[in-house]
């Protein structure tokens, strides 16, 4: 296994950054492509490693020679048809309903951890609607058994919103093409709303329509429209970005193809950053950041709606002793890994401690202190190598276990710092 050591001999930043397809938009899309039926087609198709392992799957699946073209390899094994999704979440969720709702028996399964974060809230879903699926381990976990043979049972159901949305999306992407269609009662608070909000988004622009009234989402059976539909780049990615800008001294920064009418929750990242004095001026082609020297004004952030900004924005806080509050973050726990946990393990290691109380966490940065190295467990979670690349601009060096875990949304992330002036140096872990 690869580390990465990095380091910035100074703290300006300056330079453009192209920034890869989001991993959000890009596996919503490519699942759409899958059920259009070959009318729908996916322009800038992301680098993430997630995407990339989405859209070989569903190519084999398809078994389209038009998508094989255009979409890396297939990962799926032609005996028994064993689909390994690796550690990538959200594809998995998908997936699972995609299959549940094919004619072919498929088993589903990822990485050890994809066997930690739950499925069962789906899976009970699906199986109301009329899918036949059993679990191959643990209860409510993959590995899953799809075995085909969907018989619609009922259009409407009712689901838990304060777990994941990607849930949600997984049962809307596949709803047009229930016989019946889809009426989605969300149970309680909707966790990620912005991501659901993404999905119907993109699956308007397929032709797909649909009606959202207090807690129902409705989707009627309906046919595709032959259209393109354009990844933007990806919000979740840029956050790194900002972060930079928020702990340098000069900063000015450029990345391309953001708009400020994204489909992405995370682009709330500009206004976030803005009470760390990044300004994002948008023209054409994109965003530039400037650093401006204005006082931190924001001491509580409610992050339920963009989870993938809490390392990004927790760290920033912590670097630069900031002693924020911070809620939403319920649904850190069952990601990648157990994001509090390893937030708190990391910052520990520069006297930072993060403390929960009543689902409220809070910075201590009473014990702060600024190490001359520092060595970051990454935990298989690409945001944690990420999130804690910035503080290279207070640290003289820091050194990353399992540099390539950035690959799954951000796999050009080491080579984009080191064409931005950051030493960037790979050593066996
Ligand atoms: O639908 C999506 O693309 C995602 C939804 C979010 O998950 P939750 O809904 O589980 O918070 C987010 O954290 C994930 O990275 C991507
Ligand atoms: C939570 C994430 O991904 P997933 O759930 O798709 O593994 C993420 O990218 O931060």
């Amino acid at each position: 296994m690869q580390n990465v050591i990095l380091k910035k001999s100074n703290k300006q930043i300056s330079g453009t950054v192209n920034l890869t397809g989001s991993k959000s938009e890009c596996n919503r899309a490519l699942v759409i492509e899958a059920l259009s039926n070959g009318k729908v087609k996916v322009e800038n198709v992301s680098d993430a490693a997630d995407a990339v392992l989405l859209a070989g799957i569903l190519r084999s699946a398809v078994g389209s020679d038009q998508l094989a073209a255009v979409h890396g390899p297939s990962t799926i094994d032609h005996g028994p048809q064993t689909v390994d999704i690796g550690p990538a979440g959200t594809a998995m969720r998908f997936l699972t309903a995609y299959f549940a709702i094919q004619d072919n028996e498929v088993i589903l399964t990822g990485s050890q951890r994809m066997k930690e974060r739950p499925i069962g809230i789906l899976v009970d879903a699906l199986r109301e609607l009329g899918a036949h699926i059993d679990y191959e381990e643990k209860e409510r976990y993959p590995p899953i058994k799809l075995k085909g043979s969907f018989g619609q049972q009922t259009s409407k159901i009712s689901i838990k919103g304060n777990i994941s949305s990607q849930y949600i999306t997984a049962l809307l992407l596949i709803a047009a093409r229930l016989p019946f269609g889809l009426e989605l009662h969300i149970e309680g608070e909707l966790t990620s709303r912005p991501y659901v909000e993404m999905t119907l988004a993109m699956l308007e622009t397929a032709g797909i329509q649909h009606q959202w009234l207090d807690n129902v989402i409705s989707i009627t059976n309906q046919e595709f429209t032959t259209t393109s539909i354009h990844v933007e780049p990806d919000w979740s990615a840029a956050s790194y970005w900002y972060a930079i800008a928020a702990l340098a001294d000069q900063a000015d920064l450029f990345l391309t193809g953001l708009t400020p009418y994204s489909l992405q929750g995370d682009s709330v990242i500009t206004e976030i950053m803005a009470n760390f004095g990044i300004t994002s001026q948008f023209k054409d082609g994109g965003v530039q950041l400037i650093r401006e020297n204005k006082p931190f004004s924001h001491k509580i952030f409610d992050l339920k709606e963009c989870p993938d900004l809490a390392q990004t924005i927790i760290v920033v806080c912590a670097a630069l002793g900031h002693e924020a509050a911070f809620t939403g973050l319920e649904t850190l726990k069952i990601k990648e890994t157990d994001r509090i946990l390893a937030l708190q393990t990391e910052l520990a290691k520069m006297g930072v401690k993060l403390i929960e109380n009543n689902e409220v966490y809070q910075l201590d940065c009473s014990g702060k202190f600024i190490p001359d190295r520092m060595f970051i467990n990454t935990y298989h979670d690409h945001r944690m190598a990420m999130a804690f690349a910035p503080l290279a601009l207070i640290i003289p060096q820091l050194e990353f276990e399992n540099g390539p875990v950035v690959d799954k949304s951000y796999p050009a992330f080491w080579t984009d710092l080191a064409k931005l002036g950051f030493e960037v140096q790979e050593v066996e872990g």
